[in-house]
């Protein structure tokens, strides 16, 4: 079984950092010699920094310095009210200001779901700060000259339901954040129903019948529906409502985006049973990137906890050459 960090584990420390006026709180886990690069973790939703416990002690063996940010209205960061600080743009900038408070000239950066989708963003505001990433379920899609609504796509309908307001008025509660998190981690009813799908999203009939998932620990999921109790879920849906706003911030680089290519070294690891993000939507993605590997891991939408050591084999051989 992969080694995975617990959440009041020794080897890591709960730090916070003032980034451009918002408190985070991030996961610092150091290697036991001087760390010659950083990586940066970013997670998705609805998950936590813990979401990297498989990844974190396979980083820090490799003689990586380890940054995990609760992100954005997660955990013990704040979750402010104005959407605008829930933009891919606002993630870039907070994660840029992060590197240079602890002096990293240059990030790894790794992101699962959001986190994915945020990690390719940073490498685009930021391309000199970004030495290589990886993202592992969510492809590449380009900064867009016209507005395409993401919710159009068969798989992504759920996203409907989370922007508007009934997730954020149902789930009120440990109890009910505790079933919410086993419905969205494969938790199943009596008869095997599931408590979320990607067409319509949570049913709130099921969800009081939902069983405990099988990818967290009692523990685990102690810690985060603590960590979820703090703010409840305005914030972690907010990422949900920014799709205007990013193509507003990304508008000016769309019109300059022909011919554009990712220079750093960019790894794709994608999930073949992963309903929300199915490998299919990621063809054709290779054209924005000079040096892109593709690795496919038969695993759900939670590779990082589901299939740990296959996900840690094709993050290895990506950075065995970026820890000198
Ligand atoms: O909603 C997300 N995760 C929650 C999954 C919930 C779930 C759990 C278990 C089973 C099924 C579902 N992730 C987002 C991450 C950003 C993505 O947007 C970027 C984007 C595009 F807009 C267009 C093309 C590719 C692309 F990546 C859209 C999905």
């Amino acid at each position: 079984m992969a080694d995975k960090v617990s959440p009041y584990d020794s080897r890591i420390q709960y730090k916070t950092a003032n980034l451009n006026g918002v408190t985070y709180s991030y996961i610092l886990a150091e290697p036991a010699s001087k760390p010659k690069n950083t990586v940066v973790l970013v997670h998705g939703w609805p998950d936590l920094s813990l979401g990297w416990r498989y990844q974190i002690p396979l980083l820090t063996s490799m003689g990586f310095r380890v940054l995990v940010p609760d992100m954005m209205g997660y955990g013990g960061t704040d979750s402010p009210e104005p959407l605008s600080y829930y933009t891919y743009k606002r993630a870039a900038d907070d994660i840029a200001e992060l590197a240079r408070q602890v002096g990293a000239p240059s990030i790894i950066l790794g992101g699962h779901d959001w986190g994915g989708a945020i990690v390719y963003r940073i490498a685009l505001w930021y391309p000199k700060l970004v030495s290589a990433l990886f993202s592992v379920c969510t492809p590449y899609h380009s900064p867009r000259s016209q507005f395409m609504d993401a919710t159009k796509a068969p798989n992504f309908k759920y996203q409907l339901q989370l922007r508007g307001p009934d997730v954020q008025a149902h789930i009120l509660g440990e109890e009910k954040l505790r079933q919410f998190l086993n419905a969205l981690y494969g938790g199943r009813g009596p008869n095997g129903e599931l408590g979320f799908n990607t067409t319509e999203g949570c049913n709130f009939e099921v969800l009081p019948k939902i069983g405990p998932t099988r990818l967290l620990t009692n523990e685990e999921m102690d810690f985060y529906v603590k960590r979820y109790a703090i703010h409840g879920m305005r914030g972690p849906l907010n990422w949900y409502r920014t799709q205007e706003l990013n193509f507003e911030d990304e508008k000016e680089m769309a019109k300059n985006i022909e011919g554009f290519k990712f220079k750093m070294p960019v790894l794709f690891i994608a999930g073949t049973k992963d309903a929300a993000l199915p490998p299919a939507i990621s063809h054709g993605m290779d054209m924005w990137f000079e040096s892109l590997t593709r690795r496919e891991v038969n695993t759900s939408h939670w590779a990082l906890w589901e299939k740990p050591a296959e996900v840690n084999k094709h993050i290895t051989e990506f950075l065995s050459d970026k820890s000198e």
